[in-house]
């Protein structure tokens, strides 16, 4: 058992302490926001993520095991051996990484480390651009313990693969966990924490240093953001030709070098990671002098979906002034997240439009209120539906899968459908984007 320290309680945060308590680990959740630690420390989960508020139940607050605490405080870290850094690393305007809230966050924690004598390990779990923990972090943590990395603390890069809505399903069953780390001391330390979901999991291992750590996630997700781009170009062509890109699609799965995983053509990737996480990685590429003429490539193709998605409305309905159901808001089914949704794209569309949005998602409304205050929300999707001129499906959650005569209360029954949720039928001028 390890004492750990996680700072930031996000959705990786928080998954990751709630799974390393359950793991058997010592945890305490370090965050600025008093009203995330409260609930954590009540026994519930700050965010929407399935089976997290179980492990929280589980591991935090009263009738608990104890093992997972939240506080506001970084002098908590001094009561640990290992810290994680979970911190958001959002885009600047050119799309380069901002490390500002990571540098500061290093800066508090080293400055908290310096009042500890024994050898404490630092692991970077947000994703940074290759260079960052080497030439920022570190630099920044040694300044602020007035320690030497290597010598008196350690430091790794540790990415993480989960995906939102299956987190605590893909944390605890990782495909491979990678181990950066520039000095032996701290990689022992990292095996500490993760031998027990290495030994539950048989996880392949990949050790390497923190700059090969950090490419890692970026070739992963530009790797996956770029499939599925390929597989919409590939989709706008069969739509234009009249062919079934679903078809084609599970076709070419059955070469196992494609592999039939990320291959759903629609509307395009968002969420907080792909867009965010292929920007910064073209920035930096361009800042070295190389164009990253496929990783842009795949950029455009994902911007031009909404607008695709929109004109094939346009091609039956002229909806200024008409009510248009917008099925769908967070970026993927099982989250509320809204970052970066292909609904933001679609709702400015149909407001350019002057249609009246009508919107519904079993979760991310209150997220998307934040966003777009003035349009209207409704609990069911029947009701976004009754009146409505056109539907565009924008989210496959279950609830929007499972629709079917609720389309007959349409004024004129046209669906879009953006992610293939909908199955035609009578009654219903039906367009699938890349079908
Ligand atoms: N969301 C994902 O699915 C996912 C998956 C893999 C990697 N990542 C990466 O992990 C990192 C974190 O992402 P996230 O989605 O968990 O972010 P998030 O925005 O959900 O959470 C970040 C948390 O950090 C807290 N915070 C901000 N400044 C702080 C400070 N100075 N001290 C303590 N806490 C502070 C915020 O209050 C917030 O609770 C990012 O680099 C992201 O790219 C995210
Ligand atoms: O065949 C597919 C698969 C996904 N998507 C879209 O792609 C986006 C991203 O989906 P997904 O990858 O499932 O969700 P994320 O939670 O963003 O996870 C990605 O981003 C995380 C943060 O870096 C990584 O940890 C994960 O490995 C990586 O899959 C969503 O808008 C999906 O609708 C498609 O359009 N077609």
């Amino acid at each position: 058992m390890t004492r750990l320290s996680v700072i930031g309680s996000g959705y990786v945060g928080t998954t990751i302490a709630a799974c390393f308590a359950d793991l058997g680990h010592g945890v305490i959740n370090v965050d600025i926001d008093q009203e995330i630690v409260d609930t954590i420390n009540d026994g519930s989960a700050p965010i929407h993520e399935d089976g997290l508020a179980e492990l929280v139940a589980e591991h935090a607050g009263p009738n608990s095991t104890g093992r997972l605490e939240a506080t506001t405080d970084y002098e908590a870290v001094l009561d640990t051996d290992v810290t994680f850094l979970c911190l958001p690393t959002p885009q600047n305007g050119d799309g380069s990484i901002d490390l500002s809230i990571m540098e500061a966050a290093a800066d508090q924690l080293g400055a908290t480390l310096a009042a500890k004598d024994a050898w404490h390990t630092v692991i970077v779990k947000s994703t940074v651009v290759p260079g960052s923990t080497e030439e920022d972090i570190t630099p920044i943590l040694e300044s602020a313990s007035d320690d030497t990395a290597g010598d008196e603390f350690g430091v790794g890069m540790n990415p993480e693969f989960l995906r939102e809505g299956t987190a605590v399903r893909d944390f605890l069953n990782p495909d491979k966990v990678v181990l950066g780390a520039d000095d032996d001391r701290a990689l022992e330390d990292m095996y500490s924490v993760f031998d027990p979901l290495i030994d539950q999991s048989d996880a392949p291992v990949v050790e390497t240093d923190t700059r090969t750590a950090e490419m890692i996630k970026y070739a992963n997700n530009s790797f996956l953001a770029s499939k599925i781009s390929l597989i919409n170009d590939i989709g706008n062509i069969c739509k234009e030709f009249g062919i079934d890109a679903y078809e084609v699609a599970d076709a070419i799965a059955l070469d196992d070098r494609i592999g039939e995983q990320f291959l759903r053509s629609g509307v395009g990737w968002g969420g907080s990671c792909f867009p965010k996480d292929t920007a910064a990685i073209r920035a930096a590429a361009r800042n070295k002098d190389y164009e990253p003429a496929m990783l842009d490539a795949a950029t455009e193709v994902n911007n031009r979906q909404p607008d695709r998605l929109l004109s094939l409305m346009d091609n039956h309905v002229d909806v200024a002034g008409k009510q248009v159901a917008v099925l769908g808001l967070a970026f993927k089914p099982g989250t509320d997240d809204i970052r970066n949704s292909r609904a933001i794209p679609v709702i400015e569309g149909l407001q350019a439009r002057g249609a009246e949005i009508v919107a519904y998602d079993p979760v991310a409304i209150e997220n998307m209120r934040e966003r777009f205050p003035d349009i209207e929300y409704v609990d069911t999707p029947a009701t976004a539906l009754s009146e409505a001129a056109a539907a565009l499906v924008v989210t496959d959650w279950e609830e929007i899968t499972a629709l079917d005569d609720e389309f007959d209360a349409m004024s004129t029954p046209v669906v879009v459908d953006g992610r293939r949720a909908i199955d035609r039928r009578d009654g219903i001028v039906y367009e699938g984007l890349t079908w």
